[in-house]
């Protein structure tokens, strides 16, 4: 597995080596080993997500408090423009957001640490998500933040409004969300 530091240096984009042959073709789409001397540290994941999404969809931008969770990230049907904000407060880069095309396509994950905010748009007819979790949801410390924040000015590729959920569409200012 490769990666490849970011504007933000601790989210890593992670290509994996990909075998293929006449049958098709085959990843390794996790290695706690691997992981473990990419990001540092042990990283120890208890939860597995998957989420459908049509085009135009946009979740996010989430994080829990009290729970935060870290993150590893991919698209095995479609393409979405997956974002991460850095909400840790001593981090030069609080504030600073950074987005990355994940697909099936392109196979693409995103190692996203504790002390983030994030979200996707879908841009394909269709997006499955995949994702692994440090933590457990914990409905109680969710917290959102409005994707179209202008102090964060996200610039996401969009001419009219995504669709959001009733949650996200009451997503909180930057300036006032829970940092870390
Ligand atoms: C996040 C989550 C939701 N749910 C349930 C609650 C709810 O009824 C339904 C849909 O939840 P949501 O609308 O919050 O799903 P969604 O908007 O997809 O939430 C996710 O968005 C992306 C961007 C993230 O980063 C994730 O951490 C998570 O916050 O699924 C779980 O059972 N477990 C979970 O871990």
């Amino acid at each position: 597995m490769n990666a490849t530091p970011l504007a933000i240096p601790d989210v890593l984009l992670l290509q994996s080596r990909l075998w293929e042959d006449d049958r098709g073709f085959f990843f390794e789409s996790f290695n706690q080993r691997e992981l473990k001397e990419l990001v540092g540290r042990e990283v120890t994941f208890v939860q597995d997500n998957h989420s459908r999404s049509s085009k135009d969809v946009l979740r996010g931008l989430h994080y829990q408090v009290t729970r935060p969770q870290g993150k590893l990230v991919r698209v095995v049907a479609g393409e979405v423009l997956d974002v991460v904000v850095d909400l840790r407060k001593s981090s030069p880069t609080f504030g600073h957001w950074i987005g990355q095309v994940l697909s099936a396509e392109n196979k693409k994950q995103l190692w996203i640490p504790e002390g983030f905010a994030h979200g996707f748009l879908v841009l394909s007819d269709t997006a499955d998500f995949l994702y692994k979790t440090t933590d457990y949801w914990a409905p109680d410390c969710e917290r959102c933040i409005a994707w179209n924040d202008p102090e964060l000015a996200i610039d996401w590729p969009i001419s009219s409004g995504p669709i959001v959920s009733a949650k996200d569409a009451q997503g909180v200012p930057f300036h006032l969300a829970e940092t870390f």
